[in-house]
């Protein structure tokens, strides 16, 4: 944590929807005059695709089928505590691309599946935004979370979770459904260890719930709508947080527990908006102030 230069850290399972929910979070830089320098959780895979690919090889071969890019030791975690703590003491730090397809390979001039250079921040930022996989992790010789001073969630619950990502992964990234399913299958034993765990450690969860039937995902024909969901919030310190005020301005919500309040689902984007732009602006003054 570094009040001079404050971080925040939005986590989630691969499709949960972080990189989507990034857009709000730039929204309320861009009204609330905020320079973010921003890290997206990819840059720090360990192995490009046919190292990864290689690599994965091998374990499967002496025996180890829990391999995945959810899995602590495919990600340089290690470099990414340190670049949290380097921009939390000076401001300074580095990230660099994973480019995932052509639209990506013709903005950075990088063939799919590799990283570009590593590159610096730009001077001068207001804070730092890590959108990604391990954003909260806490494990035996890395702790990323506690650098963070504001811990977002994105966790749809998991039919949805794998309805999206099996979507973007066909529509944007040219996997088959089968091919998805394969990663889905093969990343659940580090989903349970590394990921699930980070969620008690965030300080707020977004949960996307359908109110449609998704229960065989891998044939759902389109993604639920915001109108077909809800979103269940759970503050992990509900001390402050003006419920009254967030359930009369949000239409149609309520509070299902004493930390967690219900809204449906095409208030999500203002929900956010409402529930972190004082944070983030406490996060301002407070580093004007240090
Ligand atoms: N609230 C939402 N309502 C409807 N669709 C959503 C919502 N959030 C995400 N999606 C859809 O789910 C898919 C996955 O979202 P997104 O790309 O943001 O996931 P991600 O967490 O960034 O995944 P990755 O880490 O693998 O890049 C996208 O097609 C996106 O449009
Ligand atoms: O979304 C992901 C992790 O968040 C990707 O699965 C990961 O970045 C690997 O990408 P690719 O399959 O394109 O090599």
């Amino acid at each position: 944590m570094s009040q001079k230069h404050p971080i925040i850290s939005v986590t989630g399972s691969s499709g949960a929807g972080t990189s989507t929910v990034k857009t709000t979070f730039d929204q309320i830089f861009r009204r609330e005059s905020i320079t973010a320098v921003s890290i997206e959780g990819d840059a720090f895979h360990r192995y490009n695709r046919a190292d990864m690919r290689a690599e994965l090889e091998r374990r499967v071969a002496a025996g180890d089928f829990t391999f995945s890019h959810f899995s602590f030791e495919a990600n340089e975690l290690k470099e990414l505590e340190r670049v949290f703590r380097e921009y939390g003491a000076t401001g300074r730090g580095r990230t660099r691309t994973y480019v995932h397809d052509e639209i990506e390979a013709a903005r950075t001039g990088v063939a799919p599946g590799n990283f570009t250079a590593w590159a610096p921040f730009q001077d001068h930022s207001d804070l730092l935004f890590y959108e990604g996989l391990h954003g909260a992790v806490v494990a035996d010789d890395v702790d990323i979370a506690r650098h963070a001073d504001l811990k977002i969630g994105v966790v749809p619950v998991i039919n949805l979770e794998w309805i999206q990502k099996i979507h973007r992964d066909r529509a944007h990234r040219g996997y088959s459904t089968e091919a998805v399913t394969d990663t889905i299958l093969r990343r659940m034993h580090a989903y349970v260890h590394c990921i699930c765990p980070q969620f008690t450690q965030t300080d707020i969860n977004f949960q996307r719930v359908p109110v449609v039937d998704t229960s065989n995902p891998f044939i759902a024909r389109w993604i639920p709508t915001p109108d077909e969901s809800l979103v269940v919030i759970r503050f992990k310190n509900p001390r402050g947080i003006d419920f009254p005020y967030l359930t009369a301005m949000i239409h149609g919500s309520w509070m299902s527990r004493a930390n967690s309040i219900v809204i449906p689902g095409n208030k999500m984007d203002l929900a956010m908006q409402l529930i972190l732009t004082p944070l983030i602006e406490r996060l301002i003054r407070d580093a004007k102030r240090a």
